[in-house]
């Protein structure tokens, strides 16, 4: 039963592919016929990809690296890192070996975003794309995840950390305790601190601080600010944007964890109030952006039968997950729900040398802990 489910899950994807797969005009070939047919090196938009923190980041990696396997676009890589020098400058030490000369298509990996410094790295006219996520909701997935790292013994320890840790944590880079989390974790990760943001801006600093963001970002001609809470209409913007197609912005969710599972800690209306105040510089960036997300939907939604594409890409992103999960068929092959994996599969198809992966060690590891990022 299980396989016939399965096969009927892979007809109807490849039926879809089919049928969605038209040319991408924007890469200047046409009539692709297969999500993991190379086509020859084409001229695609440079992407410059703030990856966030638990918000849904790794899912639009995962797409983003697809999209360089199937556009041959040339990624620059933190080696074999998963972030470039992550909570301090971008791109630290790479620096060095790989000097700024606009030479990449995209970057992907986690950093902290500096404009001037994404573009010099990149070929002109970047489409800068990040994820936002509600404040709460992000902390408490913060929390779940990284507990077992940090042995916070519960959501009240956590939010007691997140009081009185510095609001920019450095972290060593050796030292798991320093990993960088404290409150406002997306503002830092979009530049805030970097940019002479502090715990006690004023509003109005914050607010031109946003106001400068919202500028990088801006829909459809130079950017996008995907939200969480509504990520599939995200992605139809951003397949809009690209001019890519639809079976371009597919996916399986990566990273999700079991919110039924006895150890995932939900927050009570007490700890959601101190969390949202922690992390107030977040919870105004996002208000801001989410604002301005519905807006541009229901601006963008009428004329161009979005509500449709949505449709259609949960039935794709079902039927992968459905099928690619059952079988390992040559077109799961870079549907894997394993982040550094698809990585390495990516660097195979790309030519580059796989990295190699840390093998089973102590969750305290400060290695191990670096590539849980
Ligand atoms: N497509 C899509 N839509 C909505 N939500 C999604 C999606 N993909 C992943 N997720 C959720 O994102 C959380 C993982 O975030 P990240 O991938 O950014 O984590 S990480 O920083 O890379 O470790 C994780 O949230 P929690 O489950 O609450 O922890 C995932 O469930």
């Amino acid at each position: 039963m299980r396989a016939l489910k399965g096969t009927v899950g892979l007809v109807s994807w490849i039926a879809l592919v089919a049928t969605s797969s038209r040319s991408a005009d924007f890469c200047g070939e046409s009539g692709e016929p297969s999500l993991l047919q190379l086509s020859p090196k084409q001229a695609c938009t440079p992407i410059a990809y703030l990856k966030t923190h638990k918000t849904g980041s790794s899912t639009m990696q995962s797409i983003l690296l697809r999209l360089a396997v199937r556009r041959r676009m040339e990624i620059f890589w933190p080696d074999c890192s998963g972030d470039f020098n992550y909570p301090s400058h971008f791109p630290g030490p790479m620096a060095e070996k790989v000097p700024a000369n606009h030479q990449f298509d995209m970057i992907l990996h986690h950093a902290v975003l500096n404009v001037s410094a994404f573009r010099s790295y990149l070929k002109p006219s970047a489409f800068f794309v990040t994820v936002l996520r509600e404040p709460v909701s992000q902390m408490t997935s913060v929390f779940n995840w990284y507990r077992r790292f940090y042995n916070w013994a519960s959501l009240d320890e956590f939010i007691d950390y997140l009081a009185t840790s510095p609001e920019e944590q450095q972290r060593p880079r050796r030292i798991g305790r320093h990993l960088g989390i404290a409150r406002n974790f997306q503002a830092r990760d979009l530049g805030f601190y970097e940019s002479g943001g502090r715990a006690n801006s004023s509003d109005a600093e914050v607010a031109s601080w946003i106001k400068s963001l919202s500028d990088v970002f801006s829909y459809p001609s130079k950017g996008l600010v995907v939200i969480k809470e509504r990520y599939d209409e995200g992605l139809i913007l951003l397949q809009h944007a690209l001019r890519v197609d639809l079976e371009d912005v597919s996916y399986m969710a990566m990273r999700v964890q079991d919110a039924s599972s006895a150890k995932y800690e939900e927050p009570t209306a007490r700890q959601s109030r101190r969390i949202r105040d922690l992390a107030n510089i977040d919870a105004q960036v996002y208000d801001h952006f989410r604002q301005t997300f519905e807006a541009l939907w229901e601006d963008r939604r009428g004329s161009a039968k979005l509500d449709d594409s949505i449709e259609e890409l949960r039935q794709v992103n079902d039927n992968l997950t459905t099928s690619c999960r059952e079988s390992n068929g040559s077109h799961c092959e870079l549907f894997v729900e394993d982040l550094p994996e698809l990585r390495n599969m990516v660097r195979q198809k790309l030519g580059l040398e796989t990295c190699a992966r840390p093998g089973k060690v102590h969750a305290q590891d400060p290695e191990y802990m670096l590539s849980a990022l």
